[in-house]
């Protein structure tokens, strides 16, 4: 039976997200044998900076694409959100499962929620995204930086000056603590998620034509189109996350994609949002770029770009 080595990260979600892919492609009776390798990346590694300053989304995926390619892994399993809008030459997404809860969720000392919480509390996120969206809502509200993984952040809740942190559903439900934990899911009309929040990306060579077969399996059709058009997108916008940008497609009952997408400063003074409807993924995308282009959304993400270079 052929070996797949699966690469994955060292966080609790990482290997939990891992471990889920590999069961399920037991289940589905796929003919291999797994064994997950663990991987350190440089954005597991620096802790201490915003994420935005040290280059943003290909930190966590690099060195296990490169591994990948090198032939001592075989796939890996990342959050969609966290994957570059465009992959390296030989490497593809070879199978987006079924997305888990796409919302932001709020998390606060006696769990009070968003438009309840005192003037000026302190909100901690490091996504400009989140803060971009919670300033429009509360100017009042101070944003602090705060990093690390899931549990490092829900600590510091209770151990550092936070009134409140957000965090992504879909690794609280992962984890299998989202009842407990959360205070309040942030409606995606007040909060638009990061483009592919709440999927999953399984990454492959592009000419594994046996392992991709048995990856299809996993595919959820649905949720791959929504993601497709979330990441066209972004790869329009040159967007990463390190500039205020959403995107969040929803597949309706016509099976038409439904993508609402959004640029923003950073203060939230300034919002671009619009809606486009349509059957293909690459044209839904391409349509909500050009409408938030023509409004001056590139040159808001160039100054936040200049922003961060200073
Ligand atoms: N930015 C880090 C990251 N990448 C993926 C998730 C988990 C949720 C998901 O799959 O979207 C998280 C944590 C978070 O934002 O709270």
């Amino acid at each position: 039976m052929r070996k797949i080595v699966i690469g994955s990260r060292r966080s609790k979600l990482a290997l939990t997200q891992t471990n889920w892919v590999r069961e399920q492609l037991e289940k589905l009776g796929a003919p291999f044998e797994f064994e997950i390798k663990e991987i350190v990346t440089k954005g597991d590694r620096i802790l201490d900076v915003t994420l935005s300053k040290v280059g943003g989304k290909g930190l966590f995926v690099k060195e296990i694409e490169q591994a990948m390619l090198d032939g001592e892994i075989d796939m890996a399993v990342h959050s969609m959100k966290d994957m570059p809008a465009v992959l390296p030459d030989g490497l593809v997404i070879g199978c987006v499962p079924e997305r888990e809860d796409p919302r932001d969720v709020l998390i606060s000392k006696n769990h009070v929620k968003l438009r309840d919480l005192p003037i000026g509390a302190k909100v901690g996120t490091s996504s400009l995204r989140r803060s971009a969206q919670i300033l429009a809502m509360r100017p009042d509200l101070e944003i602090k930086w705060i990093r690390g993984n899931i549990e490092t952040r829900i600590n510091k809740l209770e151990t550092e000056d936070y009134d409140a942190i957000i965090l992504a559903a879909a690794g609280l439900s992962r984890m299998g603590w989202k009842e407990d934990i959360a205070t309040e899911f942030l409606d995606p009309t007040n909060c638009l998620p990061a483009i592919g929040q709440g999927a999953l990306g399984i990454e492959c060579r592009a000419d594994d034509v046996e392992l991709l077969e048995h990856l299809s399996e996993l595919t959820s059709n649905v949720t791959a189109r929504a993601v497709e058009a979330e990441r066209v997108f972004l790869h329009e916008m040159e967007g990463s996350c390190q500039v205020p940008i959403a995107g969040f497609g929803k597949i309706l009952d016509d099976n038409q994609i439904e993508l609402t997408a959004l640029v923003a400063s950073p203060d939230g003074k300034i919002v671009y949002k619009e809606t486009v409807t349509g059957w293909e993924p690459r044209l839904v995308g391409e349509e909500a770029a050009k409408l938030l282009i023509d409004q001056g959304a590139k040159e808001l993400i160039d100054q936040v770009k200049d922003e961060l270079e200073k």
